[in-house]
Parts: structure tokens; sequence; C-alpha cells
């Protein structure tokens, strides 16, 4: 889908918008990229710490291969050249988030260069087809974490992102509109995410992203450190207007780095005062020499691609919407997860795939959204799940109750976190009066009908006079009334029995 904002964005006549992307993406090691630290998020502040990771003196950097493994996927799904030597360099700056005064990174011979990706009209929320090439792909190290405390002024330096692996993907500056640069965003996450190369958890920092723009063949100006597509937004689109208001006044536009405050860019330094880096080869690092042939191999490895997967997902037996199948390939588990449902429910149990995607998206998804939580599946099984969609299939419990049980499996109590679904329908005493001789049923029901009916004349002789609608006033009252243990179209029909045939 294309927010309302951007349907209509269009650089204006005689101001065309070029804009280069610089995506810099966290990757899903067990290690660090120069040390023996674990690569995990979320964790107590400096408890992944390492000498090397701290830059004590007489450490040395040493390659973790998986990182490279990593990055090299990365390069062969986007069909970029693999460069058989490879080298580190380190690029100086002072600042707390670097304690080595230098960052390692790939700036004279990165990992690969060239490559594309494309972006299609009926995959991408794009207006026509761009393929969008790429510049090289390079390792380089995550800096620290820097918690600004603006209550008691202070800054305190979290060293667990230090060293954690990254690969910076540099575009060519072949982004001519706003919706491009979100389509590439989305979909180069949605690649590394579905490849298990890069976790895509943004809310973590898995991302973070220089936007480039220049406006009719002007200078160009980078806005550094944006961390998420919504920001990189609204920065290219603040730049453009800013840039095409001075270029109207006849102001040039000067090179220079800005920053995004929340609301506008501001100038960090201009092209008088860029910072010298002051490049120089690492000379603790070996050269990092690849067989030609490695690209190959790896390309040969690679699982389907999310648009092939997304196809699959659209037609028979699956026949998902596109957004859903978009939101699967974003993760292997996700994926895996819902494959199994469907292979329970419809491979085994022959029921209609519908029934699958009604409970994995409005129902699973929904709950999850419900409660406040990013969906976890490992918070239930999908044989746990599947076993609950069955009982309603086979009207042992309606729907209504499979969906409190559905939320109270999500946030178990102790209690029944150990529990079966047939123990928690019967903890509950959700068992369906269904299950009763049909003829109680009916018997049943019709007496809570008619004391309802006894209850509400006033509803009653509404529905008679053409107010055809109130009928259902009536049903929600049986149903609380049965906490939701009949299914309502029985309440529904049995009603208009009693009321319209008397
Ligand atoms: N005229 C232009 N208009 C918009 N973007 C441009 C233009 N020329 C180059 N770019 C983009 O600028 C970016 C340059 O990134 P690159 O990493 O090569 O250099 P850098 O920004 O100087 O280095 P650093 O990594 O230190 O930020 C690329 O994404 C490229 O597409
Ligand atoms: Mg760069
Ligand atoms: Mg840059």
């Amino acid at each position: 889908m294309i927010p309302k904002k951007l349907q209509n964005w269009k650089p204006e006549k005689g101001f065309p918008f070029k804009c280069g992307l610089e995506i810099h993406t966290q990757l899903l090691t067990k290690h660090k990229l120069f040390s023996q630290s674990v690569n995990v998020p979320n964790c107590a502040p400096n408890a992944n710490t390492s000498f090397f990771d701290l830059a004590f003196p007489g450490t040395f950097p040493k390659l973790n291969p998986e990182a490279l493994l990593l990055a090299l996927k990365a390069a062969a799904a986007l069909d970029a050249s693999i460069s058989t030597t490879s080298s580190f360099d380190r690029k100086h700056y002072f600042y707390f988030d670097q304690p080595l005064g230098y960052q390692i990174t790939q700036r004279f011979r990165p990992l690969a260069r060239g490559g594309h990706l494309q972006l299609s009209k009926d995959y991408d929320d794009v207006l026509s087809d761009k393929l969008i090439n790429i510049e090289q792909l390079q390792l380089e190290q995550d800096t620290a974490k820097l918690n600004y405390d603006d209550y008691d002024s202070l800054v305190s330096i979290d060293l667990n992102r230090a060293n954690v692996p990254l690969i910076e993907l540099v575009t060519k500056p072949d982004f001519e509109n706003l919706l491009q640069v979100r389509a590439f965003i989305k979909k180069y996450l949605g690649l590394v995410s579905h490849l298990g190369i890069c976790s895509g958890d943004l809310e973590n920092g898995a991302m973070r992203c220089d936007v480039n723009v220049s406006v009719a063949g002007g200078d160009r100006v980078e806005v550094k450190n944006l961390s998420s597509t919504s920001e990189v937004m609204a920065a290219a689109a603040y730049e453009y207007k800013r840039q095409v208001a001075q270029l109207k006044e006849s102001i040039p536009v000067e090179q220079e780095t800005r920053s995004w405050t929340g609301t506008k860019t501001v100038r960090t330094r201009s092209k008088e005062d860029a910072v010298d880096y002051r490049y120089v080869p690492d000379t603790e690092l070996p050269f990092v020499h690849l067989d030609p042939s490695i690209a190959d191999l790896i390309r040969a490895q690679l699982p389907e691609f999310p648009e092939t997967v997304v196809r699959r997902l659209r037609n028979a037996p699956y026949g998902l919407e596109k957004k859903y199948a978009k939101f699967l390939v974003e993760s292997p588990l996700h994926l895996e997860y819902y494959y199994k449902l469907h292979s329970i429910i419809v491979g085994e149990h022959k029921q209609p795939s519908k029934v699958v995607n009604n409970w994995f998206v409005h129902e699973l998804l929904g709950a999850f959204n419900k409660l406040g939580l990013s969906p976890d599946f490992t918070m239930l099984p999908a044989e746990k799940y599947a076993a609950l969609i069955l009982l309603v299939q086979n009207k042992e419990v309606t729907s209504t109750s499979a969906k409190l049980l559905l939320l109270a499996m999500l946030q178990p109590s102790e209690e029944i976190a150990e529990m079966s679904v047939e123990e928690m329908v019967d903890h509950y005493k959700l068992r369906n009066a269904a299950e009763a001789e049909t003829g109680d049923l009916k018997t049943a029901v019709e007496e809570i009908c008619k004391e309802i009916i006894e209850e509400n004349q006033d509803a009653v002789e509404k529905i008679k006079a053409g107010k055809h609608l109130s009928i259902k006033f009536l049903v929600g009252i049986a149903m609380r009334t049965t906490q939701g243990k009949v299914d309502p179209k029985l309440f529904d029909e049995t009603f208009k029995n009693l009321i319209y045939n008397e």
C-alpha cells in the first residue's frame, strides 16, 4: 500500500530529484566482526564486550568468517561482482562511540561492486518498473551506542554494539522519486531478512541509512543516520523542498552533510570543513582472497527469492493476499510457521485454505496486534494452534470461544502454560453446547430466546415493524447469556422463527 502523502509526490517541473542511498545493516552472526564476543541485541549494557571491542592495547582483530559469508550472500543476491581480493581500511575519527579511534571498513577494496535490484510495478509499490544499480557493498564495524539521558544531562556508552558486523550497501544515484526510495529500502530489507542475513529489526537499530539528495544537477547533500524508512522519506522530502526553494532564489546548493532533527534537516558540516578521515590500510588484517568460483557456489546455495515465494503463496493452494504473503517472506520463521499450519489443516485434515488464512492473518496476527506484541510464533507452536482451529472446524468450540482461548494462549498464566488445547477448553468450560444432543440444544436455545423476547418486547416490536437489524441486538444478549458457547447463527435463526412465525 502506498501512503496517501506519497501517492501524489512528484518532483516539480524543471527541478528533477536525484538520490542515492547508503544503507548499513547489522548482520545476524553469532559473534562480532573481529572478536569472539557474542552478537545479541537487548542485553545488559556492556555485557557483550571483549578486550578488542574496548580497544585495549595489544589486542588484534580477527575476521569472523560467518560475517564474510553473510555479506557474500547479500552480494550474490544482488548480482554484484564479488572481488577475489578485498581488504580492510581504517577510517579515523575521534568520538566516544569509537574506542579504537578509527572504524575498520573497506574503502579501497570493497567485498563487491556493481549489481542491481529491480523494482517492479506489480510487486513493489512503485508506479513503473525501475532498475536501481549498486555502487558497492562492503563489510564494516558498528560503533558503540550512546544513550542520552536529558534529565541527568548524562551520556552513557553501551559497547555491546561496538564491532557488531555491518554491511554498507551504496547505491548509484538512480532514484528519481520518493516512492522508489521507499520501495528499495523495503525490498532490500525484505531480501536480507528473508535470506537470514539481517534481523530487519528496525526498532533495535538493525538498519541505519544515509540519504543523498541533489536537485537539477546540483551538488549532493547527505543526511546521515536515519533509522527507519519513514525517517528516510521525511528527510529526503524535506531536503528536496529546501533545495528547490533555495534554487528558486538563485542560491546554489553546496555539498554538505546534514542531520535530521525529526522535523527538519540541519547542517552538520560543509564540504570545506569535511572531516579528513586519514584512511589507511589496516595492517593487522590480512587481505581476503577468494576463489573466483565462490560467487557461483554461493548463488547456487541461495534459497528462493521473496518474489518467487510471494507469487507461490498468492496462488493455489495457498491463495494469500499479497500484503500477507509479503509479511511471511520477511522472516524464515514466519514462513515455516505458516507452511506447517497449512500442511496440518489443509494437507492432513482437508480443510479449505481460507480457514488457515483467516485464522493466521485475522485472528493470530490480529491477536498479537491487540495485545501490543510484535508477532512471535514461538509463543504458540503451530501444532497447538492447528488443534484449536480444528476444534472450531469440528464445531466442538465456537469461534468466539476459540478467539478467547487464543488470547489466553498468547499471555499464558503459569496455570495454563503447560495445558493442551483440549485441557484448556475443559478448564474454561468452553466445550460447545452443540456437542450435546442436537435436540436438547435446540430446546435449550429456544427457551433462552423466548425468555429474551419476553424481556425485550420493545425491540421485538421494532423488528416486527421492519427494523430487522435489531435481531442482532437480541443475538448479542443471547451470546452474553451463554458466554459465547453457542453458534450465533443458531440464535439468529431461532429468533427469526419465533418472531416472524408467531
Ligand atoms: N549527484 C548526486 N545526487 C544524489 N546522490 C548522489 C549524487 N552523487 C552521488 N550520490 C550518492 O552519494 C552516495 C555516496 O556514498 P559513498 O559511500 O560513496 O561516499 P560518502 O558519502 O562520501 O562516504 P561515507 O561513507 O563516509 O559517508 C551514494 O549513495 C551515491 O549514489
Ligand atoms: Mg558511505
Ligand atoms: Mg555517505
